[in-house]
């Protein structure tokens, strides 16, 4: 007999993330099932976030995160806030402890309906990020893209948040450029070995940037969490802002907003919210699904 779990269809920002839950499994997720459940338009996503039994004492899950080309991904933190969220409803609490392929994480379920992930420290080193070139700075590095001598985009910062992520600076609204024609080339050139994600990024004063990002292994999406914290920090790091900045996110539904705050102890602190659309079980193996129409009544705040 299938054993079906269950899971939850929820977003960040617009970021289509599927938690479902794996406690009590050994197995994982498909990239057959995730494949599946990508291609469905009701359960389309960027990605699952599946809660698995912790790993190490002190965390209170693993969590694996699944792009929906079925590649898997050491961060995500929309997705992130979407899990808090879901096992904040369950249980009460408002403190949470996760391992990710990034590391460990902590996250708050604050009051006021917002949600903060620590995402750890970003790194800047070439080769953790990694780049297939040295460079002692990556806070510009020679990359671009269009006519050799009037790129539409190039020297951008680049870091791991966990995962990589390249930053370009652009001086108009990151809507106005065809990014999902520069995006595909961009994630997959040469320069990124394991891939990137791709943000504009509009600096319009030092405390506020407006976003919009390629995703590595999900396209264009409506919102990218580590992006705006890969942003943020890049942000900072080449003195176009301070260490605290609000992000608003230019593809999400109405423009939504994130606050990234670089602390001084070198840890990302990524706020924002997360919605809950509906749950279901589904079959980890296959990617076949049913609705659970009774699951509203648990997670609606
Ligand atoms: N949507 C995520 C990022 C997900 C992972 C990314 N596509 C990758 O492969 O690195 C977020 O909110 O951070």
């Amino acid at each position: 007999m299938v054993q079906t779990v269950e899971f939850a269809k929820m977003n960040g920002l617009g970021n289509k993330i599927l938690v479902v839950d794996m406690r009590g499994r050994s197995d994982r997720v498909t990239p057959e099932a995730a494949i599946a459940l990508a291609a469905d338009p009701e359960t389309a996503f960027d990605q699952i976030m599946a809660i698995h039994d912790p790993k190490i004492a002190g965390t209170d899950a693993y969590i694996d995160i699944v792009n929906c080309d079925g590649t898997r991904a050491q961060a995500c933190g929309n997705g992130t806030r979407c899990v808090v969220q879901a096992l904040a409803a369950e249980t009460g609490r408002r403190t949470f402890t996760f391992q990710t392929l990034a590391g460990i994480l902590t996250a708050e379920d604050h009051a006021d309906g917002t949600i903060s992930v620590d995402m750890g420290k970003p790194v800047f080193q070439w080769d953790k990020i990694p780049l297939s070139e040295e460079f002692a700075d990556t806070s510009r590095i020679e990359l671009q893209i269009g006519p050799i001598d009037a790129p539409v985009l190039h020297s951008p910062a680049v870091m791991s948040m966990g995962n990589p992520h390249a930053v370009f600076w652009v001086d108009r609204d990151p809507m106005s450029f065809d990014l999902d024609r520069f995006g595909p080339l961009l994630e997959n050139h040469p320069m990124f070995p394991e891939k990137a994600n791709i943000t504009l990024a509009q600096v319009i004063s030092p405390t506020e940037m407006v976003t919009r990002t390629w995703e590595r292994g999900a396209g264009l999406t409506l919102a990218c969490g580590s992006a705006a914290c890969s942003a943020g920090v890049s942000g900072a790091r080449t003195g176009r802002t301070g260490r605290t900045v609000t992000i608003t996110v230019a593809s999400s539904p109405n423009r939504g907003k994130l606050t990234i705050e670089w602390r001084a102890d070198d840890h990302v602190i990524m706020t924002g919210p997360a919605e809950w659309e509906w749950s279901g079980r589904l079959d980890p193996t296959t990617g076949r699904f049913a609705r659970d129409p009774e699951a509203a009544e648990a997670m609606v705040p």
